[in-house]
């Protein structure tokens, strides 16, 4: 009978029957999670109520948990989904997306940084999930490691990593080591860990979720690797596009946090009004896609509807286009390679709309040309970009800094960066090299 207690979820086939019985037989069935083991009807769901061991008698005395619980048996073709990030923008929309496909996707574990508790156990409650994970606040795995111990203890077919900032950068190389699918929107643990993040993926394991390289992976289905001459990504231009350096001294938060086309949490949003967003998109498409800085263009789009371009060899440029909506590339990121009919409205060509592109005002927004700079020295060099810009960002939400110091500092601190030129052996030296760069950005904006 159901209870008040959350709902347990097999995925068919995921669970092997391990030996769990006094003697260390196992029951032999086909699902079967440490000696209650379950028959189920397929497809797709069925509610069951028939449980066995290896004495059809004892199994519900072996694991009292599971007494008096709903059963949820998943047929295969559902992919399990452990959402990092769930309580943000990101992952808010991931789970629209996953809500509004119910037979492909069954959420196994979420995962937020603590500041809404509420809303993270709602969401645990909506999705029947057991399982969550926060480094403060109430959650099944607490603590500074509780995400590591919930990649660990839960096994999913996708791990959607929407984190903010370079924190996520452990879970990604924690996700990756799992086997699952990583489906990355925190694209600044891919900026910081760099060869480490690519080294621990599988050809073909990191789906993009950041809508320009999911537009990017899109249009390159239209040719081979060979073929393609020049990646070209969109940008929005952010609030403040058209303005000068000197307009720029004294803009608030508040209007930095107006973007114009799309809906986002605040570190980015106030990124993308520095264009340091596209300087470390410029970055993950070089990791991502292989193609070298001096082959990627950055073009202002103020209109967000192409997400990016792909030109080919012979000329051809291919473009993907819809309404900014990050619910698309969030659905094909967790679909892929399989488009999930619905995901967004589609671009209406029975309405007038213009499509418009400029080049982008490099001396105000100086932020792309020092991130290819940054990305052609390599080494910690781009954690270093992405740490003292996070401290900057914090200090002018925080007030008392002005916007334009924002990339100064990034600059200034990269001056002083010689002797972190060289690869990182390991994930403990980016974690020094962001550490000596967020002291050092503290120090110049004064914050220590
Ligand atoms: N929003 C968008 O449209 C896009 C976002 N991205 C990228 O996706 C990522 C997420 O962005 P966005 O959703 O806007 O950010 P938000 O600030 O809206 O959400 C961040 C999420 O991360 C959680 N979080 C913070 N710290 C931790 C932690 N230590 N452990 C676990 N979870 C934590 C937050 O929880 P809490 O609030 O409790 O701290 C929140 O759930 C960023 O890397 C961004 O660049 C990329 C493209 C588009
Ligand atoms: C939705 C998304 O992918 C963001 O990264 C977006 O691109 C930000 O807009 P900007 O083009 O203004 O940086
Ligand atoms: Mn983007």
């Amino acid at each position: 009978a159901a209870t008040n207690q959350p709902a347990i979820r097999v995925p068919l086939g995921k669970l092997p029957c391990q030996p769990h019985s006094a003697d260390g037989s196992s029951c032999g069935s086909t699902v079967c999670a440490g000696g209650l083991s379950v028959f189920a009807t397929v497809p797709p769901r069925s509610w069951i109520n028939e449980t066995h061991g290896p004495t059809q008698s004892s199994t519900r005395a072996e694991w009292p948990g599971a007494v008096g619980r709903e059963w949820f048996v998943m047929s295969d073709n559902i992919r399990t989904v452990l959402l990092l990030g769930s309580t943000g923008s990101i992952g808010t929309q991931a789970l629209d997306v996953i809500a509004a496909n119910p037979d492909k996707f069954q959420v196994v574990g979420l995962a937020a940084g603590g500041s809404d508790p509420e809303l993270l156990a709602r969401q645990a409650q909506r999705f029947t999930v057991a399982n969550t994970a926060a480094p403060r606040g109430a959650a099944t795995f607490t603590g500074p490691d509780a995400v590591l111990e919930l990649i660990d203890a839960v096994p999913a077919d996708v791990i959607l990593n929407g984190i903010t900032g370079s924190r996520g950068l452990e879970p990604t190389l924690r996700a990756l080591s799992t086997g699952a699918r990583l489906a990355l929107a925190n694209k600044e643990s891919l900026i910081a860990g760099g060869s480490l993040v690519l080294e621990a993926a599988k050809p073909g394991q990191i789906v993009p979720v950041d809508s320009e390289h999911s537009a990017i992976a899109q249009c390159l289905l239209g040719g081979r690797a060979e073929e393609v001459d020049r990646l070209v990504i969109t940008a929005s231009g952010g609030p403040f596009r058209g303005r000068r350096a000197a307009d720029l001294e004294d803009v608030t938060p508040a209007a930095a946090m107006a973007h114009p086309t799309w809906q986002m949490g605040p570190v980015i949003t106030i990124n993308s009004a520095t264009l340091v967003n596209k300087g470390l998109e410029v970055i993950e498409a070089h990791l991502l896609f292989d193609v070298p800085y001096d082959r990627i263009d950055v073009v202002v789009h103020p209109q967000s509807v192409i997400h990016s371009m792909v030109t080919f060899t012979d000329g051809s440029t291919l473009a993907q286009a819809s309404p900014p909506d990050m619910r698309l590339p969030i659905s094909l990121a967790l679909g892929w390679p399989d488009r999930l009919a619905d995901s967004a409205r589609p671009v209406r060509f029975d309405e007038p709309a213009a499509w418009t592109f400029e080049p982008l005002d490099q001396d105000t927004f100086p932020a792309v040309r020092l991130a290819k700079a940054v990305g052609e020295t390599g080494g910690c060099h781009p954690a270093i970009y992405n740490a003292a810009n996070e401290e900057a960002v914090a200090a002018f939400v925080d007030g008392g800094v002005k916007f334009t110091s924002i990339v100064d500092t990034v600059e200034r601190v990269l001056a002083e960066a010689d002797e972190w030129r060289a690869a990182p052996g390991g994930v403990a030296e980016v974690l020094a090299a962001e550490d000596w760069a967020r002291a050092r950005a503290r120090e110049r904006l004064g914050r220590n």
